[in-house]
């Protein structure tokens, strides 16, 4: 039988499933249409590992390569090390009988539990799941909305010291090398070391025909040099020092990195006192939080807070995640990343926020320059032109890169920090060498993979859309970088595959994409960005934000190349600042229309699949009901007081409800639906006024990883009204 997969999964997104999922299944049950959950909350991918919970994300990995597959997806936390362990510890406080996570694991055990946490951290659902490429867009309704009701950019002070510093050399970017396989072939990696010794850092690697494989290095004692040229750059003039990596998708290479910086900054304090830290298994690569937590079980605990305290206030003004609480850009490798900070950056005029709340320029620091050019070239562009306008400027959707864990985002398995100077080499199995580099201890070596039929799937796609829309299609490829050059080369190659009479499609480098993008942009012209994972990821984020303010009102659809559908709800992630407002305040503030933009398309996908007349009913209703819903401005608000993400949901049931009684493509349906729609509108007021009223006081969801449904259940559903309404319905 047919399904639509309604993932739960964590933090504000799962909030609002409680809400949101009780009408999707009491509307879908009227038209016949199967709704089904699955868990792949990272409490529940915890207690799979062990075998205390269905290991929903391997099953729906299987169905994503089926063309049965219709699931919608909805953002998930991607934990870090300070995260997992937070989880874990909730976990066993519930009873779980689940082991600590081993920090230095040396028995067979260990290393096995180890192995089994590590299959959970880090960007673990999304690299699994996304067997297809990416389509993200802002729905006309949703840019026309936008325009309406325009939120603020704000303009970038005369004499802005906000920049992008990025090292440019010796970086993965400058040191890529890459080959397209010729043919399928297990290739191994090996590191000679100058002592004579061989090390295997990996065996048995399969790659297809037509694969490009990359090889790149990060030169530490370069890292190094540059992030103390930054750190001093931000002091000397006197701007935020904010540092900006990715580390849950990296979650590999880009904790190393972010440990360096916290290294750099700490320097003093790491010399003196590194040895301790070392010993008690506290490291810079989980963050300043995670170090000053562990201190307290030190007999010189106190003297290196003190220190740490001391290197606060002597180094350049640190970026603030939350300077009421006392986070800082360095406390957790996850707080900060980078697709949805920048973006926040150069809507606040190029401000971020200091340890006293107050705003300031900052110094961005993106150490691979890879892609932060873009990132310069957004700052330069609004340094000249003022702050772009959201009722006025076009759009710019992306067709991203994405099928078989693409390029950078599936390397993650194939990264080592290189424990002794010598060469890395990529050997076929005939044993020549494909890619070689000469690296230094503490190096951070890595090999991306990128399949061919991914990359025809993504020139089709990007044709596609450029044929539907008639924009002109950029893809953001560099011809001076090692991966890209191959990349083109398939991009010419298969172009004329397709009819692309009349169409306006280029290549360009992603800087100049970017200026270019941005000046049609002010024109009000809209540009697609066919692009690589990476800057799918960034870009999803950077044009919507800008655009609309957020990235929650994106859809976000993921053709998968068997033939399913992945939709995913918006383009942000699972904002855990909205949960704290939840507890504190009772306000939940996540926008769900990225929920109501997948929800129509997979609806589409299920009336095929199940050759179900009645779910393409619903699919168009709930269209037009989202139309007026964006109309009449039902996003939540802010702040408490105004309607919130349960009262965003309340009116976009009735306007989906009076889409139903009023259609005439289902009869039965219309008549199914009309004392309903009558009896939301008729207590629209109660109810409205049953959902204010619980706002304002603190609210119980009993756990954080692994909330309570009963409880979770009640504060997402306070309206009695609008309850009965439903269950009698
Ligand atoms: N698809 C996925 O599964 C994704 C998962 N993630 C994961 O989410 C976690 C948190 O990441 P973080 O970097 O904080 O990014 P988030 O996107 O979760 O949060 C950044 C900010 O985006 C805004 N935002 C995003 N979505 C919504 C929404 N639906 N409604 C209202 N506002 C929204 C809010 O800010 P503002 O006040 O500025 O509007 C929010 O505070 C990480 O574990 C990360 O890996 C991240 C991205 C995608
Ligand atoms: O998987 C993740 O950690 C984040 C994904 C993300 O940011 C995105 O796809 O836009
Ligand atoms: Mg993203």
């Amino acid at each position: 039988m047919s399904s639509i997969i309604y993932t739960h999964t964590d933090e504000a997104p799962l909030l609002a499933t409680f809400s949101f999922l009780p009408i999707v299944e009491a509307y879908a049950a009227k038209a016949g249409v199967n709704i089904e959950t699955r868990d792949i909350s990272v409490a529940s991918r915890i207690l799979a590992q062990f075998g205390l919970a269905d290991d929903a994300l391997a099953e729906l990995g299987d169905l994503a390569k089926t063309p049965e597959a219709n699931i919608i997806k909805l953002p998930n936390i991607s934990a870090s090390i300070p995260q997992l362990k937070a989880a874990i510890k909730e976990l066993q406080e519930k009873g779980f009988d689940i082991p600590n996570y081993p920090e230095s694991p040396s028995t067979d055990e260990e290393k096995e539990i180890r192995a089994k946490y590590d299959k959970v951290k880090g960007s673990a659902v999304n690299p699994v799941l996304r067997e297809g490429n990416s389509d993200r867009r802002a729905p006309a309704s949703v840019k026309n909305y936008a325009k309406s009701h325009p939120h603020t950019n704000k303009p970038f002070a005369e004499g802005s010291k906000t920049a992008v510093a990025t090292m440019g050399a010796h970086d993965f970017a400058s040191n890529e090398k890459s080959v397209t396989m010729p043919a399928d072939d297990t290739l191994s990696i090996v590191l000679e070391t100058s002592g004579g010794d061989t090390i295997v850092l990996k065996e048995g690697l399969q790659v297809l025909e037509g694969e490009i494989v990359d090889g790149t290095k990060m030169e530490v004692a370069h890292l190094q040099a540059f992030l103390h040229n930054a750190i001093a750059k931000a002091k000397a003039d006197d701007v935020l020092l904010s540092v900006h990596l990715k580390a849950t998708m990296m979650k590999v290479s880009d904790p190393i990195i972010f440990g360096h910086a916290v290294k750099a900054y700490f320097a003093d304090v790491f010399k003196q006192y590194g040895d301790d830290l070392a010993a008690a298994g506290l490291s810079a690569n989980d963050g300043l939080g995670g170090i000053l937590s562990g201190l307290d079980a030190l007999p010189n605990g106190a003297e290196i807070k003190a220190a740490f305290e001391e290197g606060l206030a002597n180094g350049a003004r640190l970026s603030y995640v939350n300077s009421d609480k006392g986070i800082t850009n360095l406390h957790v490798p996850s707080d900060v990343i980078i697709d949805a900070s920048i973006p926040a950056l150069v809507r606040n005029g190029g401000r971020l926020w200091g340890a006293d709340g107050s705003e300031d320029d900052t110094l961005a620091v993106i150490p691979d320059s890879s892609y932060a050019g873009v990132y310069q070239a957004v700052l330069d562009d609004v340094k000249a032109n003022g702050p772009l306008d959201p009722a006025t400027i076009g759009t710019v959707p992306n067709v991203g890169l994405m099928a078989q864990a693409a390029e950078e985002y599936g390397s993650h398995d194939k990264t080592f920090e290189i424990p002794a100077n010598g060469t890395v080499r990529v050997l076929s199995s005939a044993g020549d060498v494909l890619i070689e580099h000469d690296v230094e201890t503490g190096d951070i070596w890595r090999a991306c993979q990128t399949k061919d039929v991914p990359i025809q799937d993504w020139v089709k796609l990007a044709v596609g859309r450029a044929r539907a829309t008639g924009s002109p299609a950029i893809f953001w490829l560099n011809e001076t970088r090692a991966h890209d050059v191959e990349l083109i080369k398939k991009v010419n190659a298969y172009l004329p595959e397709h009819d692309t009479e009349g169409l306006e499609i280029k290549i360009l480098a992603p800087a100049l994409a970017t200026s270019y993008s941005l000046a049609r942009m002010r024109k009000g012209e809209d540009t697609i960005s066919v692009t690589g994972n990476v800057l799918r990821d960034y870009n999803t984020d950077l044009f919507p934000i800008l655009e609309l303010g957020t990235s929650a009102k994106m859809l976000s659809v993921v053709p998968l190349i068997a033939g399913g559908g992945l939709f995913e709800t918006g383009a942000g992630g699972s904002a855990p600042k909205h949960v704290q407002q939840l507890v504190e305040e009772n306000y939940l503030r996540w926008d769900s229309l990225g929920e109501f933009f997948a929800l129509v398309p997979s609806l589409e996908k299920y009336a095929d699949q199940a050759d179900a007349p009645a779910a393409k009913v619903l699919a168009d209703a709930l269209d037009r009901a989202t139309g007026t819903f964006l109309n009449e401005n039902r996003s939540p608000g802010r702040k408490l007081g105004t309607t919130d993400n349960r009262g965003s949901h309340f009116y976009l049931a009735l306007y989906w409800a009076e889409e139903l009684a009023q259609q005439s493509d289902d009869a039965a349906l219309a008549e199914a639906f009309a004392p309903l729609a009558k009896t939301l509108r008729e207590k629209e007021s109660t109810i409205a006024e049953e959902l204010l009223a619980v706002q304002g006081k603190p609210a119980d969801i009993g756990g954080y990883y692994a909330v309570d449904d009963e409880k979770t259940s009640a504060v997402m559903r306070p309206s009695k009204t609008f309850n009965e309404a439903l269950a009698a319905f």
